[in-house]
């Protein structure tokens, strides 16, 4: 029944709990439903106290309710009002999908198709920018942006500091393809969403991907603002039988079993650490093992005393989904982390983790962050790689 289903959901802004008594509600998919129908699992309702006239409901599409979602994150009810033309208060809830089943081939196909009939570049490199590198698509030229709302098939980033686009442009001359914000588990995407873009970068004939991330330093030898190069991960949500490769395997991009202890291209490293000390940057590049956690809470002590014993350097809440989905489908990769903060290790002390501080720090190694990415780019585009060679 309706109430047993939102008891499942997570309100992302809706100030509305309890679903009212109307009998007029519409789904994300353009359905309506009345009381008592038994929801479908993935939706987002909207209604309200005053709501809009129902006019304005039924014209309500997909789209438009992620146009409405994506302003109100960004402008706080008034934005969704302005949208609404005039409507009441709204109450806007998305449920969380982990039993969703990943999307078929055709419809990552879909998204690919729909970027590619709309830019004439056709990049082989593609890179996900983390907290602290989004500007980094601002220096593409000859861009084209394309809203994640507006892509068939994709999600929303909902988190401050993740812009929400898909640009394509060159970058030195280079055509790539930028995620200028990504997906993460704790938003409430299972993790083959949070890495489905990976799959239609693939389809559009990327084979390179440089993947970057905001993280804390778990190593006491590191320092706030120090770069990262992951070497390797571990995945704990695997550990825990969750991967975004679970469920039916798809031959089409890759095989059962894809073997994982290769997954940071060493020549890429290796070239990469040689080359820093052109830009200056020798003295604040490191190596090490980052591990994802799926937040969105930062760590107890315990936990971050655990992950040290087990040779963890950095901590973070992303990256790996994407990684192992981009291995699978037989892409290299190169991936750094921003060590943002310094995890807390010590019990008497009122300093805390917060994501002010995260992007405080990627906002003051910006630049650096942007010099390090132009160079792996420069390095992916040279370095005569052919996909499959390794
Ligand atoms: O997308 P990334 O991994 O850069 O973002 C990090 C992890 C959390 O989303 C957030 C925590 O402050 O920053
Ligand atoms: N899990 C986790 N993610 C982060 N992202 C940036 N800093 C941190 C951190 O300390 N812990």
């Amino acid at each position: 029944m309706v109430t047993q289903q939102l008891a499942r959901r997570v309100p992302l802004i809706g100030h509305e709990s309890v679903l009212p008594e109307t009998s007029n509600y519409l789904m994300s998919d353009g359905q309506h439903m009345t009381t008592g129908q038994t929801c479908p699992s993935n939706f987002v309702w909207l209604t309200g106290v005053n709501g809009p006239p129902s006019s304005l409901l039924q014209s309500v599409t997909r789209a438009h309710y992620r146009r409405m979602e994506r302003k109100q994150l960004q402008n706080g009810r008034a934005g969704l009002r302005a949208l609404a033309s005039g409507g009441g208060s709204m109450c806007l809830e998305q449920t969380v999908s982990g039993d969703e089943t990943p999307y078929p081939y055709e419809m990552i196909e879909e998204s690919a198709e729909f970027l590619l009939s709309r830019t004439k570049l056709r990049p082989k490199i593609g890179v996900i920018c983390g907290s602290g590198l989004g500007p980094l698509a601002e220096q593409l030229e000859d861009r084209d942006i394309f809203p994640y709302e507006t892509i068939p098939n994709f999600p929303v980033s909902t988190v401050a500091g993740h812009a929400g686009r898909m640009v394509i442009g060159t970058l030195d001359g280079v055509p790539v393809m930028c995620m200028q914000g990504r997906f993460h588990s704790y938003e409430g995407y299972p993790l083959w969403k949070c890495a489905m873009p990976v799959r239609v970068m693939k389809l559009m004939g990327v084979d390179q991907l440089l993947v970057t991330n905001a993280a804390g330093g778990i190593n006491r030898e590191f320092n706030i603002g120090d770069i990262m190069i992951i070497k390797d991960h571990i995945n704990m949500q695997g550990f825990a039988g969750d991967s975004p490769l679970r469920g039916r395997n798809d031959e089409r991009y890759g095989p059962r079993f894809p073997a994982m202890n290769n997954a940071y291209d060493k020549t890429l490293r290796q070239k990469t650490l040689e080359l820093v000390k052109d830009l200056g940057l020798q003295d604040v590049v490191r190596e090490g093992v980052y591990v994802m956690l799926g937040g969105p809470t930062y760590e107890t002590v315990a936990e971050l005393n655990l992950l040290r014993v087990v040779g963890v350097d950095a901590v973070g809440m992303s990256t790996v989904p994407e990684v192992v989905v981009a291995r699978h489908c037989g892409m290299r990769v190169f991936a750094f982390s921003l060590i943002t903060n310094m995890c807390i290790v010590e019990y008497d002390t009122e300093a805390k983790a917060s994501h002010t501080e995260v992007i405080e720090t990627a906002t003051m190694r910006q630049k650096d962050l942007q010099k390090l990415a132009r160079l792996i780019i420069k390095i992916m585009s040279e370095d005569g790689y052919v996909a499959g060679d390794e």
